[in-house]
């Protein structure tokens, strides 16, 4: 049993939100936006943080219709369109990883030399922070950690030796695990097959996503174990992974993915294999793996349960840039993936993103066309367009790393700045049958990023569809084409290109827009390594379920009685606020908000009712759930224990 329980770092200090007096924009010109000058931590010079609220828009002939939205002093012009400028300027800025064969080009978006040298000094302290944040500094500093995903592929940058020791641990571990399970040494208890066919992971967010991309782009037509994911708590859609699974549970290795070992979803996810597991006689302890914290409930758990294996989670790699941890780097292993290949890939890519001249260092670039086409402030979404079937979900990866980490209400000084950078797309040429009729004529608040892979299917395998042309010489058209197209219409575009699509290439796309994120950060002056806004969710979910305990208590009670005393709503509302609410309301009459409050409350018991009726939990005496107003409910059998426990 590959147990390495004990090497996993300990648990985080506990997170305190940060709060600021706010402070705002201080004078606003018509030409210019200038912004009060604000001291930084960790080495970054203040930036023109631009109010969300101004609107910036390129007409259609490029030029800049408010121009009081320009971050920096440098007015936008529109696009080059003369060709051999635009040839000129697609050399001059072009990109090339040798090693790694891919190229950046930003020649298609318009940020002029001004701008370039105007963002110079900011683009210094992003790279000095980078170096610093590498080095171990607390670059996260609401949560008080280090931000150390680049060490994963680079052990000995780690900044202890017990670090270093720590990742390489882990991945050796890995490596064996997974090594023994595919050749059959590690199997499953009860399964005719002898060994274990089939992965089933379940995780959400950062703990899902970098996966699900990995497994799309890379796994081998017939891997050794296939992968299927269960990524939330729909009961419907985890219904149907296990029933999919069918007898194959038998050989199932279950790998429960949490960093903080506590996600609801998550958790659900697994109490509901597990009792697919009973239901079956089937022991899951022998066919669970759990990649969480070292004391998390989920590691707790696992260690009592005495399940197959566990693997650590670091708390200084964020879920969303976890893919070259255990948490990417076991299911990928499972699935014949070489993830030593990743690593390198990423690794390389993360050497070039230390280069502090911006034309050689790709992260950079991207962040400065990120920051020319969106005006700094997420003015613009960003479209990303693989034309490639098995980069299908790098879009949907990104979305999180991108969104997650740059959506953000205050910068690091605590001036509520309300950044981002939208994200979305899918896949070439699919998406040209149906968005791009509108990104190429209809309202222009995007910029489009393409990935383009050279290399059309394996040697040896083409064939010409009609005379010179290939299957793979339309995909490539039609890339080109849009691009040119947009182009035309002002629409600007970056183009990263790889030769194939290769454990190494994956590895160092991730990497490359790791990095991007993080110098753009800087440049915005955001943490982008926390999540604040994403805990508000959770918590408030955490009270529509006490709030759904006290109505079921309510009901229950009242549906106990002799004769069953069917409820109102405003009667079910009454009884769920006292006693423990009357502290509330009281302090909300105070402050003159008695009626919201009851209003929301009201509303979300009519909703959890509704819910319940819908699933027979609940029963409609009078009236229907369409008249709100009007309906009485009752519990179809009154629950005793509920009741008194
Ligand atoms: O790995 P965990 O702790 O279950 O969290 C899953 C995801 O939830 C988030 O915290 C957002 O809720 C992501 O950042 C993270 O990747």
């Amino acid at each position: 049993m590959a147990s390495i329980s004990g090497i996993c770092s300990s648990s985080s200090p506990s997170v305190k939100p940060r709060l600021k007096p706010l402070l705002r924009a201080t004078s606003l010109r018509r030409n210019m936006v200038s912004f009060p000058i604000r001291t930084h931590r960790i080495g970054i010079p203040p930036v023109h943080s631009v109010a969300r609220e101004i609107s910036s828009e390129l007409s259609d002939d490029g030029a800049l219709k408010n121009e009081t939205a320009a971050p920096t002093k440098v007015k936008k012009k529109g696009l080059e369109k003369d060709p051999r400028a635009l040839w000129l300027r697609y050399v001059d800025w072009l990109y090339q990883h040798k090693e790694l064969g891919l190229f950046l080009d930003v020649s298609r978006v318009g940020f002029t030399d001004e701008f370039v040298a105007e963002m110079e000094p900011r683009f210094q302290a992003a790279f000095r922070a980078m170096e610093e944040l590498e080095k171990g500094a607390i670059a996260n500093p609401d949560e008080g950690r280090m931000v150390g995903h680049y060490w994963l592929r680079s052990p000995h940058l780690a900044p202890t030796s017990r670090l270093k020791s720590l990742i390489e641990t882990t991945l050796d571990a890995v490596c064996d695990f997974a090594g023994d399970v595919v050749s059959g040494k590690i199997k499953p208890p009860s399964s005719p097959e002898g060994r274990f066919t089939q992965i089933l992971s379940v995780g959400i967010g950062g703990s899902a996503l970098g996966p699900q991309f990995v497994a799309e782009a890379l796994a081998p037509d017939n891997p050794p174990l296939k992968i299927r994911f269960i990524d939330n708590t729909d009961p419907a859609g985890i219904d149907h992974q296990i029933a999919q699974l069918g007898p194959e549970l038998a050989s199932t290795l279950v790998i429960v993915i949490s960093k903080s070992g506590g996600t609801p979803e998550t958790r659900n996810g697994l109490l509901e294999v597990q009792k697919a597991f009973r239901d079956t006689s089937l022991d899951f302890s022998k066919q669970g793996v759990a990649i969480t914290q070292e004391n998390s409930l989920l590691d707790n758990t696992a260690r009592i349960e005495g399940w197959l294996a566990r693997f650590p989670m670091f708390d200084w790699v964020g879920g969303r840039t976890s893919e070259m941890s255990a948490v990417g780097l076991l299911p990928a292993a499972l699935q014949g993936i070489d993830i030593r290949e990743m690593l390198a890939g990423a690794a390389l890519m993360d050497e070039a993103n230390r280069a502090t001249v911006l034309k050689k260092n790709p992260a950079a670039l991207l962040a400065l066309c990120w920051y020319w086409a969106s005006d700094g402030v997420g003015s613009k979404d960003m479209v990303v367009l693989p034309y490639k079937d098995s980069l299908l979900l790098f879009s949907r990866y990104l979305q999180q790393l991108v969104m997650e980490s740059l959506g953000n209400e205050f910068d690091l000084d605590g001036n509520r700045v309300k950044q981002g950078l939208t994200v979305y797309g899918n896949k070439g040429s699919t998406d040209q049958h149906a968005y791009i009729q509108q990104l190429r004529e209809g309202v222009h608040n995007f910029f489009v990023t393409f990935i383009e892979v050279l290399c059309d299917r394996p040697p040896g395998h083409d064939w010409e569809l009609e005379p010179g042309v290939t299957c793979g010489d339309y995909l490539f058209g039609m890339l080109q084409g849009t691009r040119s197209a947009l182009y035309a219409n002002n629409r600007e575009s970056i183009t990263v290109t790889v030769q194939e699509v290769t454990p190494r290439s994956v590895g160092a796309l991730i990497a490359l827009y790791e990095r991007a994120v993080g110098i753009y950060a800087s440049l915005v002056n955001i943490n982008a390594y926390h999540q604040p806004g994403v805990e508000a969710g959770k918590k408030a979910a955490g009270e529509v379920l006490a709030l759904q305990k006290r109505v079921l208590a309510v009901l229950n009670e009242a549906s106990c009685k002799e004769p069953v005393e069917p409820l109102t709503l405003e009667e079910v509302a009454e009884r769920c606020h006292a006693p423990e609410d009357v502290h509330i309301l009281i302090s909300c009459v105070f402050r003159n908000h008695f009626a919201f409050i009851w209003h929301v409350n009201i509303e979300m018991i009519y909703k959890i009712i509704a819910h319940m009726a819908s699933n027979d939990r609940a029963l409609i005496a009078e009236g229907s759930c369409g008249s709100p107003r009007s309906f009485k409910v009752f519990l179809g059998e009154c629950n005793v224990d509920e009741l008194y426990a």
